[in-house]
């Protein structure tokens, strides 16, 4: 297989959809027809899948009582029929609105077609009839209809209970509502999501007033998120009579709560949105939930289609943020940060009363993650009334401590004001190697994973029989990420704390906290502000074993950079997507170093791209270890709260999963891709 292919979004659980709102000849459906179809051919040349356009667009919504003439309602179906004919050769599964009569009332109507073929009528359930909205006096509510009617030479299904599905994409089954039904407390939508609609579409003819373009995004939003579903939204626009209203042609894209593609409203050519929805991310939405495998489904009628996308790379329409867990936006990132920082802090200030304790202790690195945990602890006892020497922190210099971390750790303890001390490991590490009869007791350089654990499990050991000594709590320091890859000593060692405010938190989140914390929070005065400065700046590292001419032992260069390792994280844990997806997300999140804003102060020389080869490289560093061989730290680590939307890796607070398991399914997966000739 092509690599082309590969890059193809239908491969990869997503598909384009559009909404169009077409400038219109009031009661000319053979017109409006025609403009339909160049905009469907506009869709097509794009590889888009499902085109919704307005409500009753055929004919205009303002016709009033010029409905019930029958020349109009004989003219929009014959302009039905020649448009059905003439887009028969495009890929894009039209909706179009327009007034059908069946048995001897007058429907408000979607008409889904697609490839020649009318797929199925849908008529609106909720006919607004308050304040500037007469519909009632017209048509007849579709409420409980379910049969067929006659289109031209077409016997097709007419009813509220079809449901679309595309049996060549996974995922993708569409269901159609009308307008006023998205306003009414019990929206359609819901039984159709139900009963496995993924995608909504809603053809709409909603007078603009002050404030209503705000209302609509606000429906479509929570009716998406609420659906875990994709909803087009498509407003009528420039044509519709102004006798008593105005029109914006506004344009929505919402999925799972979140806005995809919006108009410009008020344009006078009409517009087009398009966005490619994640139907992989709704439908494992929806397998978590579990609201949706529903026996309502035995109400609904399916109606299939295939809709042949062409595999090739259409690129994506739509924004992958380089990092999932932090904002792009700054408004966005300080709010998390200080959401953040209030769960930490309100979470410590409890255990600390429920255990009765004095103090707590903690290691001091001169290193992120502890910083973060001593900031915290810091204002959880300026909340509880504690003097700030009931903090005893502790740095402990081992065989690989730099000078500059040890000056960093004792400038942050200093300028915070708490118990601070020295605690030199070396003594003990190397009485305990030596009893182990380890090479280095005997004088050799011999720099392996005892070395490195003896002194991580040594400060551990410090630290708890400190907190005997002083009746306090040891506060962890190990973030999300390091537990993901497992970057940390089991038991005795860092994986272990009487309670760790850290865990909830993803690396690449962590500093955002940090610098949030050091430039909003009283607690934290100018003198530890410029420290924290220094300490987000430096290189990660654990500092383990010594520097042999290479630099200091760089975290990100064993197991990759947190950028991208948070990244796969996500999309495991929140969406449990696959490898070759995540890998697919990658790329167009971190491809192309000049694609994407960045989030704002991100060093220069950071915004780098990372091209497919090496995200398959550190993507197989991610889930050896994480499906592999890191479980049983998690499924033993300490309490502590949730913090991300994004999951939490306690299998208490999130996720679960057997501590033997192997991560033998997903390598191959990714050794997939290889086979589309990179
Ligand atoms: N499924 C399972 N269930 C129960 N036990 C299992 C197990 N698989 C392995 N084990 C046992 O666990 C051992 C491995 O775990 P462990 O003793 O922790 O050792 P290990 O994971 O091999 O080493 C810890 C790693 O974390 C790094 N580290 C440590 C401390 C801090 C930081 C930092 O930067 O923050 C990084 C350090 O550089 C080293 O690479 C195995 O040797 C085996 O004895
Ligand atoms: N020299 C040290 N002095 C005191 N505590 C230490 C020292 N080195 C490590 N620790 C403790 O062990 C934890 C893990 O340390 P390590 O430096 O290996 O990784 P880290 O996750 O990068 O943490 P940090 O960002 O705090 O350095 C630290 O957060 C700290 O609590
Ligand atoms: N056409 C309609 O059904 C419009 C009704 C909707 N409540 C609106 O105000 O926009």
């Amino acid at each position: 297989m092509a690599l082309d292919e590969f890059l193809c979004l239908y491969r990869q659980g997503f598909a384009r959809v559009a909404a169009c709102t077409t400038p219109i000849a009031l009661g000319e459906p053979h017109h409006n027809a025609i403009v339909f179809q160049q905009w469907l051919e506009r869709c097509h040349e794009q590889a888009v899948a499902i085109a919704v356009f307005p409500e009753l667009g055929l004919t205009g919504y303002t016709l009033e009582d010029l409905f019930f003439q029958q020349l109009m309602l004989e003219r929009s179906q014959e302009a039905l029929l020649a448009l059905v004919e003439r887009t028969a050769h495009l890929m894009s599964v039209g909706i179009v609105g327009m007034p059908l009569r069946w048995g001897d009332s007058l429907y408000n109507c979607a008409v889904i077609f697609h490839k020649g073929r009318i797929l199925g009528v849908v008529p609106k359930i909720m006919l607004p009839r308050y304040r500037e909205f007469y519909e009632a006096r017209h048509f007849t509510s579709g409420a409980g209809c379910s049969g067929t009617i006659r289109l031209g030479t077409q016997e097709v299904p007419f009813g509220a209970d079809l449901l679309f599905e595309a049996e060549d994409i996974a995922g993708l089954t569409l269901g159609v509502e009308i307008c006023e039904d998205l306003w009414a407390p019990q929206p359609p939508s819901g039984a159709l999501a139900v009963a496995g609609a993924t995608v909504i579409a809603n053809l709409s003819a909603s007078p603009v007033t002050v404030g209503r373009a705000e209302h609509r995004a606000l429906l479509c939003a929570a009716q998406s998120m609420r659906t875990s579903s994709a909803y087009l939204y498509a407003a009528a626009t420039v044509g519709e009579s102004t006798t008593d209203l105005a029109w914006d042609g506004q344009l929505l894209i919402y999925e799972a709560g979140e806005c995809l593609a919006q108009s410009d409203r008020f344009a006078p050519k009409g517009d087009m949105v398009v966005a490619d929805i994640d139907l992989d991310r709704l439908r494992q939405e929806r397998l978590q939930t579990g609201y949706f495998a529903s026996t309502h489904a035995k109400n609904f009628r399916r109606i299939r289609f295939a809709v042949n996308p062409p595999l090739q790379d259409w690129g994506l329409k739509r924004e992958v943020p380089r990092f999932p867990f932090v904002p792009l936006r700054l408004a966005l990132c300080e709010q998390d940060c200080r959401e953040a920082w209030n769960i930490q802090v309100h979470a410590l200030c409890q255990r600390l009363k429920a255990a009765h304790a004095k103090t707590m202790i903690i290691g001091v690195s001169g290193g992120l993650d502890s910083a973060l945990a001593l900031l915290v602890a810091v204002k959880a006892a300026d909340c509880l009334g504690w003097e700030r020497t009931q903090i005893i922190a502790r740095t402990m210099p081992g065989f690989a401590t730099g000078g500059e971390s040890l000056a960093l750790a004792h400038g942050l303890m200093e300028s915070l004001g708490v118990r601070a001390g020295e605690l030199d490991i070396r003594p003990t590490a190397q009485a305990m190697l030596a009893a182990i009869d380890h090479p280095y007791g005997r004088g050799e350089a011999v720099y392996d994973i005892t070395f490195e654990n003896v002194q991580a499990g040594l400060r551990t050991d410090f630290l708890f029989r400190l907190a005997n000594h002083h009746q306090g709590l040891v506060i962890g320091t190990g973030d999300m990420s390091e537990l993901a890859l497992g970057w940390c000593t089991y038991g005795v060692g860092d994986q272990m704390a009487h309670y760790n405010v850290n865990a909830g938190l993803p690396k690449t989140l962590i500093q955002h906290v940090i610098r949030w914390a050091s430039g909003h929070d009283k607690s934290v005065s100018p003198a530890a502000r410029a420290v924290l400065e220094s300490i987000v700046a430096a290189e990660i590292s654990p500092e383990l074993v010594p520097n042999q001419g290479q630099g200091v032992q760089s975290t990100q260069q064993m197991i990759g950079p947190y950028a991208l390792q948070d990244f796969t994280l996500y999309y495991v844990l929140r969406y449990g997507f696959a490898p070759k997806k995540i890998a697919f997300l990658q790329l167009h999140a971190w491809g192309d170093a000049k694609k994407g804003e960045w989030p704002l102060n991100y060093p220069e020389q950071d915004r780098i791209a990372y091209d497919l080869p090496t995200i398959i490289h550190w993507s197989r560093v991610f889930l050896k270890r994480f499906f592999g061989t890191s479980q049983f730290k998690r499924s033993a680590m300490p309490n502590g709260p949730k913090v991300v939307a994004g999951g939490s890796l306690s299998p208490r607070g999130d996720w679960r999963a057997p501590s033997d398991g192997t991560a033998t399914l997903w390598l191959a997966d990714l050794d997939d891709i290889e086979s589309y000739k990179l």
